[in-house]
């Protein structure tokens, strides 16, 4: 006997499974170790990596040397990143969904974007990413933090949504709200910024106060806020992989000392976290250009892993 069909009543049932499977992904999500920081057996994340022995760090972040677009960028961010700007962003981020999409797709999205304020690749940014991710799986560190390593410049898909320019999507971030510290890059640029010298904003603590946790901080407003948002609400990542996420531009904190005494006691754990993932980041530059195609299969499984839901909310 052959099936019969009824579009209707078959649409009806698709619907309901498709349900179904959403609900199961939000239930499946829930029982994960949701957050949490990193269990004992992952903990050989501070392990010193062979990687970062073998590079040669002066050749990196030179600053001083860096042509004017790197110069230009800086000078803009730091003249327009205010706390009335970065209230603003804040407001707009929570008030829509921007896009959905996979994270793959938000990658293959995200490479026609030359990073401005980077004076040390002309890769594009899938391979960026792919490069951070595999240097990562090459010293044998977690899957959770490759999987970091993947994502964790996607927050620049920014630029294609509200971004006013690059300004507020990448470079290095710091805080916002109290006086702008000699440690940050070009810090003479920030004269001009409207906040500079606020009767409050200007001043040492500004609007917060000492060992207040840098949760309760407000960053320059850019590609790791963003995705640091975006990956809490919808992964079953770790606090160290959020943190990784959330802090990585913040030059100025994790590789100079600066703003240290606005830490809690969680940040303390959460800085070295931080510390082992940049090399990762940054070193890896100089490797050769990875071959997407091919790896792609074994990240794809990567994603499902900590993403409940194929489809991300942007
Ligand atoms: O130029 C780079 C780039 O934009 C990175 O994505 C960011 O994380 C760094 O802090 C910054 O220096
Ligand atoms: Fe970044
Ligand atoms: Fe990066």
């Amino acid at each position: 006997m052959s099936p019969s069909f009824n579009t209707e009543r078959d649409g009806q049932a698709l619907e309901a499974i498709t349900d179904d499977i959403q609900e199961v992904n939000v239930l499946k999500a829930a029982l994960k170790v949701k957050q949490g920081t990193a269990t004992d057996e992952e903990i050989n994340i501070y392990e010193k990596s062979q990687f970062d022995a073998e590079k040669d760090k002066a050749k990196f972040r030179m600053y001083e040397d860096a042509c004017d677009r790197v110069k230009n960028f800086y000078r803009e961010q730091h003249e327009k990143q205010t706390v009335a700007y970065n209230l603003k962003a804040r407001n707009d981020f929570k008030s829509k969904t921007r896009a959905e999409m996979s994270i793959w797709e938000a990658m293959e999205r995200l490479n026609t974007l030359i990073d401005e304020s980077d004076p040390d690749t002309s890769l594009s940014q899938i391979e960026h990413l792919l490069q951070t991710a595999e240097s990562i799986r090459k010293d044998r560190k977690p899957r959770w933090m490759q999987l970091t390593g993947l994502i964790h410049d996607l927050g620049k898909l920014l630029f294609f949504f509200d971004a006013q320019g690059q300004w507020d999507v990448v470079g290095d971030t710091f805080p916002v709200g109290c006086a702008f510290d000699k440690r940050i890059i070009y810090p003479d640029t920030f004269k001009n910024n409207p906040d500079y010298n606020h009767e409050i904003y200007g001043t040492k603590y500004g609007i917060y106060s000492p060992r207040c946790g840098l949760d309760n901080v407000m960053l320059s407003w850019g590609h790791d806020e963003y995705l640091y948002h975006v990956v809490k609400d919808q992964s079953t990542l770790p606090d160290e992989a959020l943190a990784m996420i959330r802090y990585h531009s913040f030059y100025p904190w994790h590789a100079a000392g600066a703003y240290h005494d606005l830490m809690d006691e969680h940040d303390k754990k959460m800085l070295e976290a931080v510390k082992a993932f940049n090399p990762y980041d940054l070193y890896s530059k100089s490797d050769d250009v990875p071959k997407v195609e091919e790896l792609k299969p074994y990240y794809l499984e990567l994603i499902d892993e900590y993403f409940p839901n194929r489809v991300i909310k942007w």
